[in-house]
């Protein structure tokens, strides 16, 4: 018994000494050999990974880029095999590589132009361990390989053009009036209310209707849907499942040990999910929302009820939780400015003679309204992270560098727009640089892609741009909103693990009285 627990021991000390041989090789290859060793980098992160995945893990990667970007510069190796971009000529070299098409602009059919545009060159692919940890998931168009991708795309495009969005639009103005509504049941009442959550209630069920053909009930309720509570609570768990994605042996443990009423209860969502995807599909194919274009064609590319329901459900995650994150940013930055608020309220105020003259034409005209929309864009990007994507073979050229083919790139958004390279007074909101004041001349515009660029940029950034003023105009219509005590640190306080973990923001309402 002694010598086979020796024996055992012997085994086991032989074991973790050939961990430790290999993982010392692996960190010297890294540092000396590796085809990355010349980009400058802190040791940790260049050596391995774990330097990358503790700042993931923590919630302040965003953040920490910035420190990374000004003290190493505009290329920054981020982990062993990874590079951080800080140039904004690295959009279009990543986004848009070798092919023959344009970002979207604030006219265009949702990026539909892309879709019909030919793809000449070689794609940057996205990143598994980033996009798709877990193998076993169904693929939904985001993180599709690039044929399967072109396909959804084109057909779901058709849900996103200027004809299906004025289709939609008494479909999200219920929604609005409801959160109107409910507002003002809580309005004056001297009850702080937590906006945020009421724009997000707003959004899950705007979208949930758009996608799935019913809403969650969020804004009937008063209550958060179980289905989008999970979405929360899983954002932390998944950063580690992409951190564990390098090692799958990891990673199957820690699956293993999710436990069964966890299991259940995801099963329920889908199952639940699945159920309204049917009902919406026994209605008849002929809707104006989302996923009218996907249903057309199910059964000409044989799509499973599986795949429409993962394609449905990153619609809904897609475009709920980054507008009302906009939403929720834009007030709290006019809250916590006084002057930008005023000249907003006047704006939308002197606009219209009544509330029902507020609609999706109207609201384009707002140009104060977009200047803030689009300063809150820059300083609480919804998709704050940058979403990583590997370089073809053969290598590239990155913003003037030759980089390697199988590197993993990125540009990460909250660093690039708070660099002082690219925007003057970074820290401070100022709705006047998107109109053209003389003082923010220096500007570098390019820098800024809150939706991305090129073939896989966001389909949904009119449908959210649309959304957010019609919200806002509604909301500023109504009420005037001061800011709670407890919630003027709103922004400093939050961490981000892939989202904002952004908190209660809580406000207290007047209604306009007229
Ligand atoms: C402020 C709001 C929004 C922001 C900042 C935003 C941002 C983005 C970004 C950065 C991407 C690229 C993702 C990647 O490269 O992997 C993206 C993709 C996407 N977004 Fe949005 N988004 C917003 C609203 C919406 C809305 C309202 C929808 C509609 C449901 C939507 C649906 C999508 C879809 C389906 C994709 C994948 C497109 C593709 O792969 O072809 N988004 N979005």
């Amino acid at each position: 018994m002694a010598l086979l627990s020796l024996t055992a021991g012997q085994l086991l000390g032989a074991a973790l000494a050939s961990l430790l041989v290999y993982t010392l090789l692996h960190i010297a290859y890294n540092l000396f050999f590796h085809p990355l060793r010349r980009f400058p980098g802190p040791l940790l992160m260049r050596a391995t990974r774990w330097g990358y995945n503790i700042k993931r893990m923590r919630g302040t990667l965003p953040f920490d880029m910035l420190d990374l970007h000004q003290r190493y510069g505009p290329i920054v190796r981020v982990a062993p095999d990874e590079l951080a971009f800080a140039d904004s000529r690295a959009w279009r070299d990543i986004m848009g590589h070798k092919i023959g098409l344009h970002s979207s602009s604030h006219s265009s059919a949702a990026g539909a132009g892309v879709v019909g545009g030919s793809v000449t060159g070689e794609e940057f692919a996205k990143w598994d361990q980033f996009y798709h940890p877990v193998p076993e998931m169904p693929r939904d168009i985001v993180m599709a390989g690039r044929e399967e991708h072109q396909l959804l795309r084109r057909a779901l495009s058709h849900g996103f053009s200027d004809r299906s969005m004025r289709e939609q639009q008494p479909i999200i103005k219920g929604y609005v009036d409801l959160m109107i509504k409910r507002l003002r049941e809580r309005a004056g009442t001297g009850e702080k209310v937590d906006v945020g959550m009421w724009y997000n209630f707003t959004t899950f069920d705007v979208i949930g209707d758009l996608a799935f053909g019913e809403s969650f009930g969020c804004l009937e309720n008063g209550d958060w849907h179980p289905w989008v509570k999970a979405i929360f609570q899983m954002a932390r768990a998944g950063t580690l499942v992409q951190n564990l994605a390098g090692y799958p042996v990891l990673l199957k443990m820690l699956l293993a040990m999710v436990p069964t009423s966890f299991k259940e209860e995801r099963e329920k969502h889908v199952q639940m999910t699945m159920d309204k995807l049917k009902r919406r599909m026994e209605g008849g194919k002929e809707r104006p929302d989302l996923i009218e274009g996907l249903l057309k064609r199910a059964d000409e590319w044989g799509l499973t009820l599986e795949k429409l329901q993962a394609n449905s459900g990153v619609l809904v995650i897609g475009g709920s939780e980054t507008t009302a994150t906009l939403l929720s940013g834009v007030t709290y930055l006019l809250l916590t400015n006084r002057e930008a608020m005023k000249k907003l309220t006047a704006e939308i105020r002197g606009a219209f003679k009544s509330e029902d003259e507020i609609d999706f034409a109207s609201v384009s005209t707002l140009s104060y309204m977009l200047a803030c929309l689009d300063e809150a864009l820059r300083m609480y990007p919804p998709v704050p992270v940058g979403l990583p994507r590997v370089v073809p073979k053969g290598g590239a050229n990155i913003a003037g560098t030759y980089v390697p083919e199988n590197t993993v790139v990125a540009v990460h958004q909250w660093a690039m727009y708070h660099n002082e390279e690219h925007f003057k007074d970074p820290f401070v909101f100022h709705p006047e640089r998107w109109l053209g004041d003389p003082a923010f001349a220096g500007d570098n515009k390019e820098a800024f892609q809150p939706f991305h660029m090129g073939p896989r940029n966001c389909i949904g950034r009119n449908l959210a741009y649309i959304e957010m003023r019609l919200i806002l105009a509604r909301v500023l219509w109504n009420f005037d909103l001061q800011i709670a005590d407890d919630s003027l640190d709103w922004m400093s306080k939050q961490r981000i693990f892939n989202l904002w973990e952004k908190g209660q923001l809580n406000v207290y309402l007047t209604p306009v009285e007229r």
